[in-house]
């Protein structure tokens, strides 16, 4: 499926359905087929009744139409069926879609969605494709055919009737189009404020602990309390509205019986037209314009559907420049003529720096000066505004996910890990590693003993809950993971902020021996306890000053 964010809804859909041909097609057949055998028990009973009107056996058209409402149950069952799997397939298909999209998209992107919106957009949004491809399709086909059919049905009877019946059919849309307008603007407004209080609440969840710790409630959350007040308003003002539209809609819709009846019995009157036409022109017209009327409700939850399609498109892929493979030896890391700015704050202009494999170079500086901001250009979780690093005498923001993480690994103070065993968290690189290197530098950063008392040691389960390790170990192992991955550059972001001094220096230590001519970036807040630091840079006021080291 070739989704991009720079289609429109409708060739989006056009490609949606078109990965479900065969589906869609044996799917839409059986509706418009179903459409046309559901005429046949009418005719039947019309039939019949003339025949039992004129004294003969009516039990032929009786067959037929228990015949004919069998075939149309079977062929209405396949229409919804094969809509049904076509859903649920297009669905999968977007939603792996989406997960592909965001695992190949650029860094920086990526860390600027927030979880809530993709979250949504990957359950919600893509879950609202379900009634648009399985159930509207064969609702649309149904609703606009069998009114043609049964007026046509009705002009066989009288040509007169049927014309009368529609009188009110240009009334009614024409008040639906007076009171409608503007709906579609409405209901995305509708759509948005939903999605905010949606992100509202996950966030309102999410802090829930804090909050009852300074025992603030729900009410004075003031993201949640906004959004829900606009949620209150727009529903209170949409609902005005469409009262009244579709008890007006509904009200001219329905008179087609109190029309036709009338003048069907004058027509009997006069010997115009027979009982039995009379019973069935009541019969039709009564429910004549009903599926229409039922459409206008369709189209209301297909505009739903289509705002959902216009929310997933953004995730999906575009040509945003492409990444290139890099694989030559890094002979020097450069900073060239870099600017940086986040918001509209500038945090840097004009960035140049030089730094050499073996290097370990420290930076410091008051908190908020820029130090992060600096190194995150570097791992490629910001975009520079101007120039950039450089590996070599190339971009690493050029570089593709594969080639930036074989040079730069990166720790910072938030350590993440994920379910699956210790050894397998420490071996997200993917490198080929023995046990004992494991087991050497859990032995060099002090975690030798703690990981052999865990019940199955390297293959102890480890969650996303990090139960088992202090906040000082995790950091430990997150640098062990970092220094698996042999890159030749590695960030350390406050990555040891939680460890006590001596842990801090054996870490430190340990890094340096296990890979002498790797660049080590070290950013720290008690950086005068960092040893055998090759170059010192103190962050400020938007530029870098190098400290000479004594
Ligand atoms: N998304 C953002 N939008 C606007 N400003 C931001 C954003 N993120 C960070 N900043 C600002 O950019 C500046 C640099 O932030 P950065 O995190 O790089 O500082 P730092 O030196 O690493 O601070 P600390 O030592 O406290 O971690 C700060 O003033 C910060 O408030």
């Amino acid at each position: 499926m070739l989704l991009t964010k720079d289609m429109n809804r409708l060739a989006a859909f056009k490609v949606m359905l078109s990965s479900e041909k065969r589906r869609v097609w044996v799917s839409i057949c059986s509706a418009i087929l179903c459409s046309f055998v559901e005429i046949i028990p009418w005719l039947c009973l019309y039939f019949s009744l003339n025949a039992i009107y004129e004294g003969s056996s009516p039990y032929m058209y009786l067959a037929t139409m228990a015949i004919a409402l069998i075939v149309r149950y079977a062929l209405y069952t396949v229409a919804i069926w094969y809509a049904h799997l076509a859903a649920y397939h297009i669905i999968q298909k977007v939603r792996q879609h989406l997960v592909m999209a965001l695992a190949h998209m650029k860094i920086d992107k990526l860390r600027g969605l927030k979880r809530g919106d993709i979250e949504k957009r990957i359950t919600d949004d893509c879950q609202s494709l379900e009634p648009l491809i399985a159930h509207h399709g064969t609702d649309i086909i149904n609703g606009l055919l069998m009114p043609v059919i049964m007026t046509s049905f009705l002009f066989y009877i009288d040509w007169w009737l049927a014309i009368i019946a529609l009188v009110p059919l240009p009334l009614a849309l024409t008040a639906q189009f007076l009171m409608m307008r503007g709906f579609a603007d409405r209901q995305e407004k509708y759509t948005k404020i939903v999605s905010n209080m949606h992100q509202a609440q996950l966030e309102f969840l999410r802090s829930i602990g804090v909050m009852k710790l300074f025992a603030v409630d729900a009410n004075s959350y003031l993201e949640l309390s906004r959004t829900m007040r606009s949620h209150d308003k727009i529903v209170t003002t949409y609902t005005k509205q469409m009262v009244g539209a579709w008890v007006t809609f509904v009200t001219l819709a329905q008179i087609s019986l109190t029309l036709v009846v009338p003048v069907a019995i004058l027509l009997v009157e006069v010997g115009q037209l027979s009982l039995v036409d009379l019973v069935m022109v009541v019969c039709i017209s009564a429910g004549l314009l009903k599926p229409w009327l039922d459409l206008t409700q369709v189209f209301s939850q297909i505009q739903q559907s289509t705002v959902s399609i216009d929310r997933i498109l953004p995730l999906c892929s575009s040509n945003d420049g492409i990444s290139v493979m890099y694989e030559k030896p890094l002979q020097v890391l450069s900073c060239e003529n870099m600017a940086v700015s986040r918001g509209n704050y500038t945090v840097f202009e004009n960035v140049n720096l030089n730094i050499t494999p073996g290097q370990r170079v420290l930076i410091e500086g008051e908190s908020g000066s820029g130090k992060s901001t600096l190194l995150s250009t570097l791992s490629g979780a910001l975009s520079s505004d101007a120039g950039g690093w450089k590996i070599n005498d190339d971009f690493v923001h050029d570089f593709d996910d594969e080639s930036r993480s074989r040079y730069i690994a990166a720790v910072d103070q938030h350590v993440k890990f994920f379910t699956g065993t210790l050894k397998e968290n420490l071996l997200l690189s993917k490198r080929d590693v023995k046990d004992e290197e494991i087991w050497h530098l859990l032995d060099a950063f002090g975690l030798k003993q703690l990981v052999s008392d865990l019940p199955s040691k390297l293959s102890s389960d480890i969650g996303e809950t990090n139960r088992l390790f202090s906040g000082g170990e995790m950091q430990r192992l997150a640098i062990i993971r970092a220094a698996l991955a042999k890159t030749p550059i590695l960030i350390l972001d406050e990555a040891t902020a939680h460890l006590d001094q001596l842990n801090e220096q054996k870490a430190l230590a340990a890094l340096r021996e296990y890979s002498p001519n790797q660049i080590q970036l070290i950013i720290s807040h008690r950086y005068q306890q960092v040893k055998h630091v090759d170059a010192h840079f103190n962050v400020r006021s938007g530029s870098i000053h190098e400290v000479s080291l004594v």
